[in-house]
């Protein structure tokens, strides 16, 4: 069995046989092995990408999808397990990446650390992702918008470049927000679960200048907090806590009893916030890297 590179974009024959892999992975290891930006990338082939294919025969056996950014992701078919084909993908992402290379574990399944590992990786970075059920959380508290601002909804080609720039400066350390273009984020207001009247802004009343922002999405039924950004000169005000729960009282006024939410381990002011509001821990994703000399 051979990896092979696939330039973008894939022919539609391609994208429904890895699109079928990953399905029958997600329903049997119950976590989805692709996230939001490659499953976009395999619809559009528009992020420059890199698919890597591994058959057996005919039968798709795995599938790694690099980032231009070196993030990465590998899933073996579930009938394909314990016979070298994550190795072997594992092995041709770090030809392609080398140091850049960082590999996301949806879950940390059993058997990833151990690829890890073989693959001379190390956990780089821990994804949290909590859930919030309306039915056993505590009751939400009301929104307390301070006087100086005002809540309205985001309006596509209008606020776009308003957003993009808070959301660099609410996401300046972040490994992937924070470097969201128009493209990036045109990308998303064309997706089916796109709802303006769902996307929260806090603007300064009087000079209009947006404070702050929550971003909600809903997918296969669940509420996500898709992302919440608060510009730096606005922090610490309580506007982050207005904005969560607006989204939240969105959500679950749609009837929406779970809410989930990722956030990066390291992200202590944003998990205090979640735990606060009755978010708990429900899986963790790690992202593996090559391990560090010494
Ligand atoms: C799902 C996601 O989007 S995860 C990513 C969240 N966004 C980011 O991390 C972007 C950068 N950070 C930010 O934009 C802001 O710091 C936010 C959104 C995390 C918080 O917004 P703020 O307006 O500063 O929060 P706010 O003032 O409402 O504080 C609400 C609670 O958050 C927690 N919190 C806020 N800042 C901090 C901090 N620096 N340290 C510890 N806890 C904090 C506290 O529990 C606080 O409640 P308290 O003040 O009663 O103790
Ligand atoms: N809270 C956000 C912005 S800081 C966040 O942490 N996003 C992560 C997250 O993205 C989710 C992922 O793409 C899921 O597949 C998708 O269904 C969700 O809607 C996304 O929120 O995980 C990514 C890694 O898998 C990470 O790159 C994002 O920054």
């Amino acid at each position: 069995m051979t990896v092979e590179a696939v330039p973008a974009p894939l022919p539609e024959a391609t994208i429904a046989a890895v699109t079928e892999l990953a399905r029958a992975a997600s329903h049997s290891d119950g976590v989805a092995p692709l996230n939001e930006a490659t499953r976009l990338d395999l619809a559009t082939g528009g992020a420059g990408g890199i698919h890597l294919l591994q058959y057996d025969g005919e039968a798709l056996a795995g599938y790694a999808h690099l980032d231009p950014d070196g993030s990465a992701e590998l899933v073996v078919a579930p009938n394909a397990r314990r016979q070298g084909v994550g190795t072997a993908l594992g092995q041709a992402l770090l030809a392609e990446a080398g140091e850049s290379l960082r590999i996301w574990a949806h879950g940390r399944l059993p058997g990833a650390d151990e690829l890890a590992a073989r693959l001379g990786l190390e956990p780089a970075r821990e994804l949290f992702f909590l859930a919030r059920d309306a039915s056993t959380a505590v009751p939400l508290p009301e929104v307390v918008l301070a006087p100086a601002y005002e809540l309205r909804t985001f309006v596509p080609g209008q606020d776009d470049k308003a957003w993009l720039a808070v959301n660099a400066r609410a996401f300046a350390t972040h490994p992937e927000q924070g470097s969201w273009t128009q493209a990036d984020l045109d990308e998303r207001l064309g997706q089916e679960w796109f709802d303006p009247a769902a996307f929260f802004l806090a603007v300064e009343r009087g000079s209009g200048r947006l404070g702050g922002y929550h971003w909600t999405k809903v997918e296969d039924g669940v509420g996500e907090v898709y992302v919440v950004g608060v510009d730096p000169s606005h922090q610490g005000t309580g506007l982050g806590k207005a904005l969560t729960l607006a989204g939240l009282h969105h959500l679950h006024g749609k009837g929406l009893d779970r809410i989930v939410l990722y956030v990066d381990g390291t992200n202590t002011a944003a998990r205090r916030l979640y735990e606060s509001l009755g978010f708990t821990t429900a899986a963790l994703d790690v992202q593996y890297a090559p391990a560090t000399s010494g």
